[in-house]
């Protein structure tokens, strides 16, 4: 059911349905009472891998070696296929086929005329009993059978190198223990299974953690888009579901393209960015982040591209980049090259967008050629409610202190966080009416509805596209 996991082991999100969908078999086991595991298991809190056994009738067929090749193709589709159990086996001179008994009932159900052709004759089918255990089913098939019938079963869990980390609803608590161990049992390279304990709401957005099955190890070696990274799970922030949304990113850049990373984390990203050979100034506050963006960075080789900082976004912003930026505009490249500002943390990143309000004096820019290469920024946010499209449009505006008209590129969904809570990335172009207006004159937008508004934008609002 769950792919072989290669080394390093990838960051992924498992959706069950999913998997199951896309590796079932013709004739579903799940389908099937005779093959699903014993009703006694229902309820199971402690696991009792013994319980699981049960003895079935299983039809079969037994032709001798020599007619093996060719009988096989005929019943290919309705063979028996369950975990660790090899559906043809060896007797003596002869061979056993084991057959689904859901399809197969009789030997009226097996393509008689073709097998008669091979010379193997309703004298060569019959049923017998089959010993099966814990070992033949599924993780997601022992969970089916045991969790509560009546209420959502484990849907998903991400993949993070050797940990498997879990969301447990409050009515699957009670099962936590047991949820680890059979994972633990079943997939493959898996060492560590992990519930989040609480919601993230500490600075450094890593999630708290409780260990529910194996080693308490959270040093993880994982992959992301093919680029290996290292970091301690339980100390950095780390979520799969944001690999697409790293790599449409990183798939706009080109190389020699320049990206501020303000809330870098351990680097999905910056690393892969200067990999590209683009030029990176890459932030995050908390040390250990820090630790393993530089690690990242090293590992991936891109160290020449790539300069590393462990302060806070504001700061960042108001000193590193600003210097940086500036320093490009005084001596322009001879090639032409693009600029990203990416600002990754979706519950407060709205609020320091204000730093780029008079980040220069009008005399510092009024040096410069009329028209810069002005980066573009892309923010992240939540938005809660109905509307939450025009909510994160009107959060970033009102942050800014300044409408968005021709600025604004586009807001994209990015993911379903909870009931009713989603996250965008609003992606907008800095201008020069932004970048100095000073600060004193800058007023926050408190409400959407409120008439006085300031307009940077030259045009009125042009018509938002989402990708
Ligand atoms: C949601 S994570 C995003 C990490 C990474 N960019 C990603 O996409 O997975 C936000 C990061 O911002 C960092 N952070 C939180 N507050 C910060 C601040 N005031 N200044 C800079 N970084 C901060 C956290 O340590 C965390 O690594």
């Amino acid at each position: 059911m769950f792919s072989v996991v290669t080394r390093p082991p990838p960051t992924k999100v498992f959706n069950l349905v999913i998997i199951i969908k896309r590796h079932r078999h013709f004739y579903r086991n799940m389908d099937c009472t005779e093959l699903l595991p014993p009703a006694s298991v229902r309820g199971m809190t402690v696991l009792q891998r013994a319980e699981f056994q049960k003895r079935v009738q299983i039809p079969r067929l037994r032709v001798p070696e020599s007619q093996v090749q060719r009988v096989i193709p005929l019943v290919k589709k309705l063979l028996l296929k369950m975990e660790h159990l090899q559906p043809v086996r060896a007797l003596e001179n002869e061979r056993e086929i084991l057959l689904h008994p859901l399809p197969v009932k009789s030997w009226q159900s097996l393509p008689t005329a073709e097998l008669e052709q091979q010379q193997v004759t309703s004298e060569n089918f019959c049923h017998a009993e089959l010993e099966l255990g814990y070992e033949n089913w599924s993780a997601n098939e022992i969970l089916k059978s045991v969790l509560p019938a009546d209420e959502e079963g484990l849907s998903s869990f991400s993949r993070i190198g050797h940990i498997v980390h879990l969301n447990l609803r409050d009515h699957l608590l009670p099962y936590k223990q047991l949820i680890g161990k059979v994972l633990r049992d079943k997939l493959p390279n898996c060492r560590t299974v992990v519930n989040k304990a609480a919601s993230i709401d500490n600075t450094y957005r890593n999630f708290q953690l409780e260990l529910i099955c194996g080693e308490p190890e959270y040093q993880v070696e994982t992959k992301e888009n093919g680029v290996p990274f290292e970091f301690d799970f339980s100390k950095v922030y780390w979520n799969p579901r944001l690999s697409t949304e790293h790599e449409r990113i990183v798939k706009l850049l080109q190389p020699n393209d320049v990206l501020y990373d303000v809330f870098a984390g351990v680097g999905p990203f910056s690393v892969p960015a200067a990999k590209k050979r683009c030029q990176v100034l890459a932030n995050d506050l908390n040390p250990v982040s820090y630790h393993w963006l530089q690690h990242n960075a090293k590992r991936n080789k891109c160290l020449v591209h790539i300069k590393m900082y462990n302060k806070d976004g504001r700061e960042f912003i108001l000193k590193e980049l600003r210097e940086d930026l500036l320093e490009r505009w005084r001596n322009p490249a001879a090639t032409p090259y693009s600029i990203h500002i990416t600002m990754n943390l979706p519950a407060m990143a709205v609020e320091f967008l204000d730093a780029f309000r008079g980040l220069y004096t009008v005399e510092e820019l009024a040096e410069l050629p009329a028209s810069l290469n002005y980066p573009q920024v892309h923010v992240y946010s939540f938005a809660k409610g109905e509307n939450t499209k025009i909510l994160v449009q009107q959060l970033v505006e009102s942050n800014l202190g300044a409408v968005l008209g021709e600025e604004l590129q586009c807001i994209s969904f990015v993911r379903n966080v909870a009931p009713n809570k989603d996250m965008y990335r609003v992606t907008f172009r800095l201008n020069r009416t932004l970048l100095t207006t000073s600060k004193q004159t800058l007023r926050k937008r408190p409400c959407p509805a409120e008439e006085e508004k300031e307009h940077v934008a030259t045009a009125a609002a042009t018509k938002v596209k989402c990708v």
